[in-house]
């Protein structure tokens, strides 16, 4: 296992580019099953969630060719459906959430799906009910099969209907609406999740000959088609990265530009950074975070302390608060951290405890944290990275801090971030992989 070896306490500086999203990425490449014909994806991330699910499509028999780096063009004209039930697909899809995204797209074309239990981070419970409730409803049919640890879906029968979703979860989202565009009829789907990743997907299956409309909104409306063609689509800057950039560059006092954010996607990211007191600029689409002494965190206007907590779009996403918690570390005041969504997503803030952070985790939800306000530096430890997210604000941390960290486990955040310690070193950072 690989670890980062970091020496903190330097100021960067410089411009840094977003990767592709990774949590489009994961949808949108999913969605090249919907069709026979090459489908060309731009802006692709190098990153092992995203090279692994394009392993699993190769695996299952679409042909990808990759002209550069960031492209692919996928043709899923010759699907094996059975090595979807295979061993060597359980193994693989188990490390990836994104692979859950492959049944709607396989339902929708193939009548035929499986979906094993799923990967991804381990940040609580994170049910699937929602998926396979959405594929009940246009009458598709489902049984698990304990021997093999599969639900195996079938779906002759589909007709569109009306869906009201228990949660607008997002990938339940975007695999109900990537059934039900090639399922008969007009599907609605109440209570959709209506991110950007999501309305990228809609419009991508538009471009492809789909009929979908109320996009943005939690109320979308699919007629379904006979068939779907090919496309090109480019990936959004991802926004998760965006805002762990914003965070680095405050917390080591360095002036970082973030260039092309796709800021019209960003929703209330930017205003959340402002709340704990960030400071920048807007330059085009560009970001330019310049380098601040300090920043003090705002009150609500009747002076209570303020709450940071997620919410489904467009709230603030779930991904975002490890970062902001981190931050709010070295911030003047005080702020209550409070993930909704996960229950084991907090527990990271016991190694910034170790390091000289003031922080009162008040149970798995909920953390408040006392801003240092740069009194005294955080120290360099030794750390292992609990999940991707954890792992990138223990990154930040240990940049801010005096003398060497460890941070071990680092497969976690290269689930999600393309060659970080290439592009860190770019700006300045003291780090190296062993
Ligand atoms: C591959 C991918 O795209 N992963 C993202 C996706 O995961 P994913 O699609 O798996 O997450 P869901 O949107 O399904 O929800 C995640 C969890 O939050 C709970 N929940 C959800 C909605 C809600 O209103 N209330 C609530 O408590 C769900 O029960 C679930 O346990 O969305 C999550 C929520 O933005 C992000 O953290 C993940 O990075
Ligand atoms: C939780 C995340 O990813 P996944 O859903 O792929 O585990 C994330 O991207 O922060």
């Amino acid at each position: 296992m690989s670890q980062f070896v970091v020496r903190g306490g330097h100021k960067l500086s410089g411009t840094i580019v977003p990767q592709g999203a990774k949590n489009e990425a994961l949808q949108i490449i999913s969605a090249v099953l919907l069709t026979a014909e090459p489908v060309t994806i731009t802006n692709i991330p190098d990153i092992l969630d995203v090279n692994l699910l394009i392993e699993l499509l190769q695996e299952m028999g679409v042909k990808v060719q990759r002209p550069e780096r960031d492209t692919c063009i996928f043709q899923a004209d010759d699907v094996d459906v059975d090595y979807l039930h295979s061993p060597a697909f359980h193994k693989k899809s188990g490390r990836l959430r994104g692979s859950v995204m492959l049944a709607g797209p396989m339902l929708a074309r193939f009548k035929k799906a499986f979906v094993p239990k799923p990967g991804g981070d381990k940040i609580g419970r994170r049910r699937l009910d929602t998926h396979i409730i959405g594929f009940e409803k246009l009458g598709a049919t489902f049984t698990y099969h304990p021997e093999d640890g599969f639900y195996h879906l079938s779906g002759d029968a589909m007709q569109g209907t009306y869906i009201l979703l228990d949660e607008p979860s997002v990938t339940g989202t975007a695999n109900i609406v990537m059934a039900a565009s090639l399922t008969p009829g007009t599907t609605t789907i109440y209570n959709a999740a209506c991110e950007p990743y999501l309305q990228q997907l809609c419009a991508m299956i538009n471009r492809m000959g789909g009929k979908i409309s109320g996009i943005g909104s939690n109320l979308l409306s699919i007629e379904g088609v006979s068939s779907l063609k090919g496309t090109e689509h480019r990936m959004l800057p991802d926004m998760i990265e965006i805002g762990s950039f914003i965070g680095l560059a405050a917390m080591t006092q360095s002036n970082i530009r973030i260039q092309g954010c796709g800021i019209p996607h960003l929703g209330i990211i930017p205003e959340k950074f402002r709340q704990l007191g960030i400071q920048f600029d807007i330059d085009g689409d560009d970001i330019v975070v310049p380098e601040q002494d300090s920043y003090e965190i705002q009150t609500y206007m009747d002076g209570g302390v303020l709450t940071i907590y997620d919410h489904p779009w467009p709230g603030l996403t779930p991904d975002l608060l490890s970062i902001m918690l981190v931050v709010a570390t070295q911030a003047r005041g005080s702020v209550l951290i409070h993930q909704k969504m996960f229950e084991s997503r907090l527990f990271f803030t016991d190694k910034l405890i170790d390091m000289g952070a003031q922080i009162i985790l008040c149970d798995p939800h909920r953390a408040a944290v006392i801003g240092l306000g740069r009194s005294q530096n955080l120290r360099g430890i030794t750390m292992s990275s609990p999940d991707i997210r954890a792992g990138v604000a223990l990154l930040i941390a240990a940049l801010s801090a005096d003398g060497k960290s460890v941070i071990q486990n680092i497969e976690q955040i290269d689930r999600g971030y393309q060659n970080i310690d290439g592009r860190l070193q770019a700006l300045g950072a003291h780090i190296v992989r062993e």
